[in-house]
């Protein structure tokens, strides 16, 4: 059995001539949350899609829970137990946010769209879909459309979906981008109760949300692992302040 959730040996990434990553070697564990950061283009996204299944790696072996998933499609790394929620909002506009959730947490219980949603499973399938908005604060919003929601609304609909679907492993593309302070507050307590006792895997620009929120931290410099430490070994890592905090961009 392997204890590392999430593990990237050697894993490398060119777009035609251009080597964007090179030899990422990566233990993530089960349990964790773990954040990758880096200056603009140090190629955060692209190990992001790489682990989420968007790109197949040129080189290298990812593997989940001891079994190789470089290059699945996405699918069929949900099946394996991974969960990725977008920067970009992937929630049906039209849709409630309640339906939208439902819509989840239905494909975990393998039922489709149905009128009538009676029997044990749908009982189950409504409790968890009211626990997860409740736990997101969205019971107010439950009834509306998606649409009609402020823009960190949608964002927390999102992540309930992504942990609706009952990956143990969450995969978050800057879960904060665009919130405001308070905002952000809010929905960093929300992903860590939402995320407690599953592998969380983000990508994020806000230095106060990754030092709150992770247990390990990965520096990704010019393709590379710099280092990867806990928020005290990050934030005093001269090698760090130099590629990275102490560059004024962040
Ligand atoms: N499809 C592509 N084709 C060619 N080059 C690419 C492609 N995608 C990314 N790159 C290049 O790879 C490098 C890393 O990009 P990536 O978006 O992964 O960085 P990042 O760390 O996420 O940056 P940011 O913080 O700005 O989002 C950049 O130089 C980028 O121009």
């Amino acid at each position: 059995m392997n204890a590392n959730t999430l593990k990237l040996e050697g894993v490398a990434k060119t777009f035609g001539v251009v080597r964007v990553l090179e030899a990422i070697d990566l233990d993530i564990r089960q349990g964790e949350r773990h954040a990758l950061i880096g200056p603009n283009g140090a190629g955060k996204s692209t190990l992001f899609n790489l682990i989420s299944g968007a790109f197949a790696p040129t080189s290298g072996l990812i593997a989940l829970n001891g079994t190789s998933i470089g290059g699945l499609v996405p699918h069929a790394l949900n099946r394996a137990g991974l969960g990725r929620s977008f920067q970009i909002t992937h929630v049906f506009d039209r849709l409630t946010v309640r339906e939208n959730i439902l819509l989840a947490v239905m494909g975990r219980f393998g039922k489709r769209w149905s009128l009538m949603r009676i029997g044990p499973v749908w009982a189950q399938i409504a409790e968890e879909t009211d626990r997860l908005i409740a736990g997101a604060n969205l019971a107010a919003q439950a009834g509306k459309r998606a649409a009609d929601l402020a823009y960190s609304e949608q964002r927390a609909v999102e992540i309930c979906m992504t942990v609706g679907t009952g990956a143990s492993v969450i995969l978050l593309d800057e879960p904060t981008a665009g919130m405001s302070r308070e905002e952000t507050r809010h929905i960093i307590e929300f992903i860590r109760r939402m995320t407690e006792g599953r592998t969380l895997v983000m990508v994020e620009h806000d230095m106060d949300v990754v030092f709150t929120l992770a247990d390990r931290v990965s520096v990704l410099v010019n393709g590379r692992i710099l280092v990867t430490g806990t928020p005290a070994e990050i934030r005093s890592d001269p090698r760090v302040r130099e590629a990275y905090l102490g560059d004024g961009e962040h």
